[in-house]
């Protein structure tokens, strides 16, 4: 399988403190891979460096072999990679309809964009909701619009910070749920960065494991799972 985002060792700092230093890591087409770590591991970092929020100080980031390190945000969205920030960053006295069309905002073709008709199709508790302000949601259901406002820009890749935060035990799993069934029904490939690590290594396929920055592990989720040493070290279980 070939690999749709690559990672080379990717530094970022805030002035004189290193939050990346040196990360490499792939992520195949197709595939759901978590990012895992403790407080301040470097995740959210990661992600947003990845995205082109943040600015990189050395190490290049290639999204289907095209260069996109030095990439305004923006332009990393027409390349087809979207990013769910955390909390999910739904605009609460928006409508869920008018969230929704937010996302296909940076689409410019018709062709490039999702229907709302097509991304209601994956979360059906939203459609009795189109007309609600979106601070009207439950917890979970709010994680629902901020994926399905994403996927109205068709992206090739979704990446996630930690969807799981401020939700019930079993909405978490419904959400993991969620991307999964994503994954098989459109082909997305997914990026979950999550403090939550038991249950993200139960739903993806792979994990990496950052610590103070850098790659402490990586492997297989249910090889991860069961590394005692990887999770009594760094993760917390
Ligand atoms: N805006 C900032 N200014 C200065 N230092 C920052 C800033 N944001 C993060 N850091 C530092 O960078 C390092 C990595 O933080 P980051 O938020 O990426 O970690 P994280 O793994 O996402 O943690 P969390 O789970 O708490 O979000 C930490 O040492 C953190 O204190």
């Amino acid at each position: 399988m070939s690999a749709l985002l690559e990672v080379e060792d990717l530094t970022a700092s805030y002035g004189a403190i290193r939050a990346l230093d040196g990360v490499s890591f792939t992520v195949p087409e197709r595939g759901f891979r978590a990012i895992l770590g403790a407080n301040g591991a470097g995740k959210t970092t990661l992600l947003r460096t990845i995205t082109g929020l943040h600015r990189a100080g050395s190490g290049r980031v290639l999204l289907d072999g095209e260069d996109i390190t030095r990439l305004p945000a923006d332009r990393v969205i027409t390349r087809g990679l979207a990013h769910v920030p955390e909390g999910g960053g739904v605009i609460t006295e928006l409508t869920v309809e008018e969230n929704l069309r937010l996302g296909a905002l940076w689409r410019t073709s018709r062709r490039d964009r999702a229907t709302e008709a097509e991304v209601l199709e994956l979360f059906p508790p939203l459609v009795e909701r189109l007309g609600r302000s979106a601070g009207t949601l439950s917890g979970g259901e709010r994680q629902m619009l901020a994926i399905g406002r994403a996927l109205m820009a068709r992206p090739r890749i979704l990446l996630l910070d930690e969807p799981s935060l401020g939700l019930a035990p079993l909405v978490t799993k419904q959400i993991f749920t969620l991307l999964r069934d994503l994954r098989e029904r459109t082909g997305l490939t997914v990026v979950l960065v999550e403090q939550n690590a038991a249950g993200a290594l139960a739903a993806t396929d792979s994990g990496v494991v950052l610590n103070q920055g850098r790659v402490a592990a990586e492997g297989d989720s249910d090889e991860l799972l069961s590394d005692d040493r990887t999770r009594h070290a760094y993760l917390g279980f």
